[in-house]
């Protein structure tokens, strides 16, 4: 069941960027004290016992609890991020998604065959994002690869979920 604080603090615009995308806005979960603690929190619950060595953080909003939660887990932090910010060699995923399409990439040297890793978005819509940074991290052959969202898309004719390979775990904290 959804967790009320985290509903009550969750902040949704209607057609942006484009018409017809119903905008779920976690900056304000994040702004909220409670709220983020309350992220922080569940996540810790799932992940506590999975000896995750690495949390692949997608840019942008997936930074944010990547790093909190990597704290708490003892972990380390990757960024997957958007085309030409990452300064040394990297390797390269393109994807569509809701609205257009977008490539990601990681340091070549950023995972290794011994990580256990769980890759962290914001946001569950088409998967086209996730699937690509799960993809793209799959080539770093780590042990296991982890998926998890704050939110999940189910009720606007997503089927995110159904993207991902058997192998590899997802977990989110809302579904809406
Ligand atoms: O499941 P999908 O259909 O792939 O959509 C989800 C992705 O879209 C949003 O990011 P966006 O591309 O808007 O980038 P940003 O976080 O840098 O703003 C969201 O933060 C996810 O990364
Ligand atoms: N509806 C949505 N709300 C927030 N981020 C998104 N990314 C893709 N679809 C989105």
């Amino acid at each position: 069941m959804n967790n009320q604080l985290l509903l009550d603090n969750l902040r949704c615009i209607p057609d942006w960027p484009i018409k017809g995308v119903n905008f779920r806005d976690v900056t304000t979960l994040f702004k909220n004290p409670a709220s983020l603690k309350e992220i922080s929190d569940e996540m810790y619950e799932l992940y506590k016992d999975k000896g995750i060595t690495k949390i692949v953080g997608i840019e942008s909003r997936g930074f944010v609890m990547s790093s909190a939660l990597a704290i708490r887990l003892g972990a380390g932090v990757v960024l997957c991020r958007k085309p030409g910010k990452l300064p040394c060699k990297t390797v390269q995923e393109s994807y569509a998604k809701e609205y257009g399409m977008d490539t990601i990439e990681i340091h070549e040297d950023a995972i290794n065959e011994n990580d256990v890793v769980l890759l962290h978005d914001d946001l569950l819509a088409t998967g086209g994002t996730m699937k690509a940074a799960c993809d793209l991290v799959k080539k770093f052959h780590p042990k296991k690869v982890y998926a998890n969202f704050i939110i999940e898309l189910v009720n606007e004719n997503f089927i995110g979920r159904k993207i991902f390979d058997e192998d590899v775990e997802v977990s989110t904290l809302l579904q809406l």
